[in-house]
């Protein structure tokens, strides 16, 4: 028997994030390991013309939980939604909904966040900042809880090369902030922002850096661990391989990349792709919320969730990876044959840019104006050209994370554990992965069919032929 797994049944568990990637997998796998579990709370905001409720049956009528209504039938019971909008005062709790989750909850996971690069401090602060705290405080009053996970991320403290297991000092108080941004015009916070964030390339690590601080000033005598994840990708395992349903980190520009967009992309040779696959995060997550609880350690005990020190892939491996499987299976209507190459230095990702991005988009414009048709592919090219700007930071650099407690936590778990929750990314055949995960984009994120592979096949001989010909 899992002792992890035994842990959660008959627990009331809280999950704010879970309409999103991360909250998705967390759910579908407490349900399928644990379907003896008493309720899983979940704060969802509706979504225009939807109800809460067909908003979450939508959520659960897809393919990723499909394994997990097998094995728990009655999965519809055990999910309660509440309402709740993370920006608004007490989180947009009613207080008979409060009441209830005071009452109950024994286990909260927080995964909601905003994770936009370009959000605007005021309202990254409120989401990644004030909504925690408010959670806290909320937490604070619960009187079954045995533990809160925070999710964070491994890029909070990005502006350092080696990052340690320890919650950083940021130079502004969050408190100072957070009263600062009630008064300030927009327009001042967009001037001090680049001031406020130091050497970190975006207000989303800034204010993830400020939650982690805001967990450890508002702890109080609440058991609390903080969960590290790089670069979170599709499944590797669980509950199949491949589940991806956004467009976030790779992702986007994998799509890219497959459909003949994207030609040429600037990354340093030697650095490291710290992706680590969704489920493998969650296992993580599982495993340190029994330990948490079971073992309530003195002080907050902080988990990195990383690739690079462990099992290293280059973003240049990674790459040639990704062409080869659309290579086998094209992804549908691409523009031109996926043939991505890497540059060094700002000078040749101009020339390229110019010449193999925005060049044939212009060409391609002017082709549909003269057939009658809406011109797109400019739009979309800069488009792209926005999003490789956002992610070069991250795909420039390396980092190194030590992995003391997520070492610890390994060599504490059953034989059982081990297997049911593998977080051991040694584990991974980057290979095998990189295929299932452009194959999951193929089939979950974009929806096509794999019988239309040969129909992909053709229309890129017919692209390439053309491309020849000069037509
Ligand atoms: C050879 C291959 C090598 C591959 C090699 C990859 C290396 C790749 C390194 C990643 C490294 C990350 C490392 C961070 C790790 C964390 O911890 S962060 C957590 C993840 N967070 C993210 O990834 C968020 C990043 N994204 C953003 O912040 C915003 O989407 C951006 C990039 C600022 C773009 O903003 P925007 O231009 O306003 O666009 P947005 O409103 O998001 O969307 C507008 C439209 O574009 C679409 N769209 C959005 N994103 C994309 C996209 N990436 N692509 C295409 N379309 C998109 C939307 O669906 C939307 O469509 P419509 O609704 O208009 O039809
Ligand atoms: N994905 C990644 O690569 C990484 C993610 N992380 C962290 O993991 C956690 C989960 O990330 P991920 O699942 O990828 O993020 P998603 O963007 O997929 O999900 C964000 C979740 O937060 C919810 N949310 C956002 N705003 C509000 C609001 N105002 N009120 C209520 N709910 C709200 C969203 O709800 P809705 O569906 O209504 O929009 C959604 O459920 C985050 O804390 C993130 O920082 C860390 C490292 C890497």
């Amino acid at each position: 028997m899992s002792v992890i797994a035994a842990f959660y049944g008959g627990k009331s568990i809280l999950i704010t994030g879970a309409t999103g990637f991360m909250g998705k997998v967390l759910m579908e796998k407490l349900l399928r390991t644990s379907p003896d579990l008493k309720v899983i709370y979940i704060l969802v905001r509706p979504k225009a013309g939807q109800s809460l409720q067909q908003r979450v049956s939508q959520m659960m009528n897809c393919k990723l939980f499909e394994k997990a209504k097998e094995i728990c039938p009655n999965i519809f019971e055990k999910i309660r939604p509440i309402y709740s909008d993370l920006t608004k005062p007490d989180l947009g709790i009613s207080k008979e909904d409060l009441e209830e989750l005071l009452t109950h909850t024994n286990i909260i996971f927080h995964c909601a966040a905003t994770v936009r690069f370009d959000d605007p401090l005021r309202h990254a602060l409120q989401l990644n900042v004030i909504a925690t705290q408010q959670l806290l405080f909320m937490a604070s009053q619960m009187l079954k809880l045995e533990v809160f996970i925070h999710f964070s991320t491994a890029y909070s403290n990005c502006n350092l090369k080696h990052i340690d297991e320890v919650i950083y000092p940021c130079s502004v108080e969050p408190k100072k902030l957070i009263d600062s941004v009630e008064w300030l015009d927009d327009s001042i916070i967009e001037e001090i922002t680049p001031k406020l964030i130091e050497n970190r390339p975006n207000t989303y690590t800034y204010t993830k850096a400020l939650g982690e601080m805001v967990v450890y000033q508002e702890r109080g005598n609440l058991n609390i661990a903080i969960i590290r994840p790089s670069i979170v990708g599709a499944s590797w395992q669980e509950p199949f391989p491949g589940w991806v349903d956004n467009l976030n980190g790779p992702n986007g520009l994998i799509i890219a990349a497959g459909k003949g967009f994207l030609h040429s992309l600037k990354a340093t040779p030697k650095a490291v792709a710290d992706v680590v696959p969704v489920d493998l995060v969650i296992n993580l997550t599982l495993a340190v919320g029994w330990h948490t609880a079971v073992h309530r350690p003195k002080s907050i005990l902080i988990y990195h969730c990383t690739s690079g020190s462990l099992n290293p892939c280059l973003w240049t491996d990674l790459g040639f990876q990704v062409l080869a499987t659309f290579e086998k299976a094209p992804l549908e209507k691409a523009f031109r044959r996926p043939n991505a190459d890497f540059t060094t230095n700002n000078f040749s990702t101009y020339l390229w840019n110019t010449i193999s991005h925005m060049a044939p988009a212009v060409m391609y414009d002017f082709y549909l104006r003269l057939t009658g048709r809406k011109p797109r592919m400019a739009k979309l090219m800069n488009r792209m050209l926005k999003t490789i700007s956002m992610l070069d930071y991250f795909i420039n650099r390396s980092w190194e994370w030590s992995s003391r407690n997520t070492e610890m936590l390994m060599s504490q778990l059953s034989n059982e554990d081990q297997k049911l929750f593998d977080f051991d990314v040694r584990h991974l055949n980057w290979l095998e992965y990189t295929e299932n995960y452009c194959l999951g984009i193929k089939k979950y994120l974009l929806k096509e069919d794999m019988a239309g592979i040969p129909a992909a096949k053709r229309h890129l001989r017919i692209k390439i032929i053309r491309g020849r010909s000069g037509d």
